[in-house]
């Protein structure tokens, strides 16, 4: 059987932090992320803040579409992202398969002081979280599918413990069975991660397996402002929008363009 996208980038991201490991010891990491200690912003707490509340992602490929902005400076879009209204920012760290870097997240970070960011990454290993926070995130991504329920809810303590909130996805009822209670937010993926493949409508069936009490995020395959309007119609906080963005010239001011037409 061919093997899934998923399964592909789990096995790179174990042999990737073999090998940071091998430069960096995680005890080493720990204590510089503590030392260089910097407020941590409320991601959630934006999203509950913003009548129309976008993480509008940084991304500059994707195994389903190829380039999408290859050459993107980090730093101006991460300006562009929080003069436009965004209530928070994504930014994809993965390197093989998204063109991201560590590099991006600590340039977003630089250029947007105040805008919460999130490391948009396939974690499965604390190690990760501890690198997230050091270069300056203040939420990271938990995938429920990659993870066992314990490392779930072990990766979720680790992120609150050092003071990052943290975003669990989910892509079943099953996956939603398993998010622990007091995860500061769950999304739901509209991307099959075994194919790639979006469906806007899959956000809405499973919307009913989370706790009602939850921050819902809708993630993947948002294009419109009339897509936005129907997920918030049926209960959705936020929405996690990236391509909509990175693929035009200026993904700021089209960032804008999607909230002034949402709030018409
Ligand atoms: O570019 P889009 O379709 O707007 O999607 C953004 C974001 O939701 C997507 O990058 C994403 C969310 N979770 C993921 C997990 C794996 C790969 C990709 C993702």
């Amino acid at each position: 059987m061919k093997e899934d996208i998923i399964q592909k980038i789990a096995a790179t991201k174990r042999r990737e932090v073999a090998a940071l490991k091998q430069v960096f010891g995680i005890t080493d990491l720990i204590c510089s992320s503590e030392a260089g200690n910097r407020e941590i912003l409320s991601l959630r707490d934006s999203i509950l803040s913003h009548p129309v509340a976008i993480i509008a992602e940084h991304k500059r490929r994707s195994p389903s579409r190829g380039e999408i902005a290859p050459m993107s400076d980090v730093g101006k879009v991460a300006t562009a992202y929080a003069a436009n209204g965004a209530a928070a920012m994504s930014v994809l760290t993965d390197t093989p398969f998204f063109g991201g870097s560590l590099v991006d997240l600590s340039m977003a970070r630089v250029a947007a002081p105040s805008l919460p960011i999130l490391r948009k990454e396939f974690i499965v290993d604390e190690y990760q979280i501890h690198y997230a926070k050091l270069l300056g995130a203040d939420a990271v991504l938990l995938i429920a599918s990659m993870l066992s329920e314990e490392d779930l809810k072990d990766f979720n303590d680790i992120a609150h413990f050092i003071g990052l909130q943290t975003l669990v996805e989910v892509h079943s009822a099953e996956e939603a069975a398993i998010v622990p209670k007091d995860a500061d937010m769950v999304g739901i993926n509209n991307r099959n991660l075994s194919t790639f493949a979006t469906d806007i409508s899959h956000s809405a069936r499973l919307i009913d397996s989370l706790p009602a009490d939850a921050v819902k995020i809708a993630e993947s395959g948002i294009h419109t402002p009339d897509d936005i309007l129907q997920l918030k119609g049926l209960g959705f906080d936020g929405f996690l929008i990236g391509e909509a963005f990175m693929s035009t010239t200026s993904p700021g001011d089209t960032l804008k363009e999607f909230i002034s037409v949402c709030e018409s």
